[in-house]
């Protein structure tokens, strides 16, 4: 008998306005047959993310798209957890990239973490550790709401290496791996498709969780 919470979903609603974030979750979707609308292509507002936690942004996210669409929504809040930094950016790692004038630059966001660990004498590779962490919210348009979180652990690097993904991917290596997230192609950077024991990149750790637990996909 199928799980009682497991649902069918031919189209979710990711309920986000970051265009990187959005491509990887169709691309994590779509090997289940899911398609991906979004928040920002179905114009719904942006909610100010005024939570402290991860857990309380991704749920504002979540719950603003599904009561606005009547949809079931997924979003994602995450960031950057540097240990040096006694866990900034964190919550705030989009604010790091935020311009005073408006939009965001990641180049910026990246120099200004590198500037906080050079001021605190963090210039060798074991003191530069920390995780990406991703908390996926599931949200109904009643208000149910559940979570999926996953981190992957690494290393900050300087200069920023690769062209690839987004945001802060250019400076972190995850453990285990000689190139940085920005370095990697997309599905070398989720290393997890359906039927796969593990997965690399912190959103595709939280993905793992969520298919398993509610799309029935099989654990392994
Ligand atoms: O895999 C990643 N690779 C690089 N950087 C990343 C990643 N994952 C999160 N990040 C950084 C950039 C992002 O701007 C911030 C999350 O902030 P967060 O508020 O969750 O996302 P967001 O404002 O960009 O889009 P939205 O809130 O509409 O989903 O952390
Ligand atoms: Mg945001």
């Amino acid at each position: 008998m199928p799980d009682p919470l497991t649902v069918t979903l031919t189209t979710l609603l990711v309920a986000s306005h970051n265009a990187g974030k959005i491509a990887e979750m169709r691309d994590l979707c779509g090997p289940l047959g899911i398609e991906v609308t979004s928040a920002a292509e179905l114009g719904l507002p942006e909610p100010e993310e005024t939570g402290d936690t991860f857990e309380a942004n991704a749920a504002t996210k979540a719950l603003a798209a599904a009561r606005a669409s009547g949809l079931i929504a997924l979003s994602d809040d995450s960031g950057l957890v540097v240990d040096a930094l006694v866990g900034a950016p964190g919550v705030y790692t989009a604010d790091w990239a935020t311009l005073p004038e408006g939009g965001r630059d990641f180049g910026i966001a990246m120099q200004k973490v590198e500037d906080a660990l050079k001021a605190r004498g963090a210039l060798e590779e074991s003191q530069r550790t920390g995780r990406f962490v991703s908390v996926l919210c599931l949200a109904t348009p009643e208000g149910d709401t559940s979570f999926y979180r996953g981190e992957a652990e690494g290393v900050l690097v300087w200069p920023p290496r690769g062209t690839l993904g987004f945001g802060y991917d250019p400076v972190f290596r995850p453990d285990g791996h000689t190139r940085t997230f920005g370095e990697m192609p997309a599905e070398e950077k989720h290393g997890w498709k359906p039927g796969q024991a593990t997965a690399l990149s912190h959103r595709a750790r939280a993905f793992k969780l969520f298919a398993e637990q509610r799309l029935g996909v099989a654990a392994t």
